[in-house]
């Protein structure tokens, strides 16, 4: 951990190596099936990354959400109640193609391992995107990921609606295969112990809205929030890497909304992702995602493959 020169960073700043240092204390030990388990939500995901960053960070999210288990028991117990099981929320901020979705997958795999919340669900908020009817009747289609493109309002009940305890939540469902929500379609959620939030809106406030103005914000309902933060140029690079791999497959597949990008030969496609890159998501960025990095409680910072070289936790 480096000593803040000024005293005045709101964050403890650890290097790559001091932050693995603190895997020696995980008493988890990951069999040989579960690490490849782990391979299969991402085969490029590197085991050192693993054991090195995010061993490390579920074991001090176990000791938080212990933390809060430990609080509501001291509340249920002045009260002389018992009150519902209330999951423990966890949220994840970043740029599109930064790695929201692959962060929280490893987070669920490795937090359902931890005896006290073996039940770890997982949510995108792009389910909360506005149906294309919806954004193409409003001239959005070419700002999805914007404020304007969320149906915020419901995003915030359904976090509501988890932390007052609610036994069976829905949430609607995105599909990036048609480009849209799918209709008539849910993902029902059912007192998890931990919910983690993935979504480049999920750090968001009233003053990011100022289109539809509300006073409660996601964040209310979220007990520990995350940010994945890399360079610009890397972010483009894994956007376009992405996409190429996507016309190889899923945009082959001719009910894919971008099945037409799969004739494009490799340069033309590699410009259209530039292009969308630098029209969409790059300005999105700048406006409305990275001015919210701040309000994290953790700021993970990615350098080349994927490897965090930064971690600060707020103090
Ligand atoms: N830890 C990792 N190691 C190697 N590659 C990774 C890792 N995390 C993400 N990637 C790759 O980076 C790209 C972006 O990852 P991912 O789809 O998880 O991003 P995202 O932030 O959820 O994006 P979006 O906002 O568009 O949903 C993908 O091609 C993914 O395979
Ligand atoms: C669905 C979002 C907004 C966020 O995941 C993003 O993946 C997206 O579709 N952005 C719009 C431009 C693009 O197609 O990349």
């Amino acid at each position: 951990m480096t000593a803040d020169p000024q005293h005045l960073s709101p964050y403890l700043h650890f290097h790559r190596e001091q932050w693995a240092h603190l895997r020696d204390s995980v008493p988890l030990s990951l069999t040989e099936q579960d690490l490849i388990d782990l391979r299969g939500i991402h085969d490029e995901l590197s085991l050192d990354e693993v054991r090195d960053i995010y061993l490390p960070l579920s074991r001090l999210l176990n000791l938080y959400v212990k933390a809060r288990q430990h609080r509501s028991k001291v509340i249920e117990q002045f009260l002389g109640t018992r009150s519902e099981r209330v999951p423990y929320v966890i949220s994840i901020a970043g740029s599109v193609a930064v790695g929201k979705s692959t962060t929280a997958r490893i987070l669920q795999a490795l937090l359902e391992h931890w005896p006290e919340h073996p039940k770890v669900e997982l949510i995108t908020t792009d389910g909360f995107l506005y149906p294309n009817r919806v954004l193409e009747e409003r001239g959005l289609m070419k700002k999805k990921g914007f404020p304007q493109s969320y149906d915020m309002r419901r995003l915030v009940n359904f976090v509501a609606d988890i932390k007052a305890g609610k036994q069976r939540v829905e949430a609607p469902i995105y599909s990036h295969h048609i480009y849209d929500i799918i209709p008539d379609q849910v993902k029902v959620l059912e007192q998890p112990d931990i919910l983690i939030i993935e979504g480049l809106n999920v750090l968001q406030s009233g003053m990011d809205y100022p289109h539809d103005p509300h006073r409660v914000f996601v964040s209310d309902f979220v007990d520990f929030s995350i940010y994945v933060d890399a360079d610009k140029n890397l972010l483009k690079e894994w956007y376009i890497q992405r996409f190429l791999r996507f016309r190889k497959s899923a945009f082959s597949d001719p009910s894919s909304y971008f099945h037409h990008y799969s004739h494009f030969d490799e340069d033309d496609a590699a410009a259209t992702a530039s292009r969308i890159w630098d029209e969409i998501n790059y300005p999105n960025l700048i406006a409305n995602i990275l001015p919210t990095r701040e309000r994290a409680n953790l700021i993970l910072t990615k350098g080349g493959q994927h490897a965090i070289e930064q971690v600060r936790l707020r103090k």
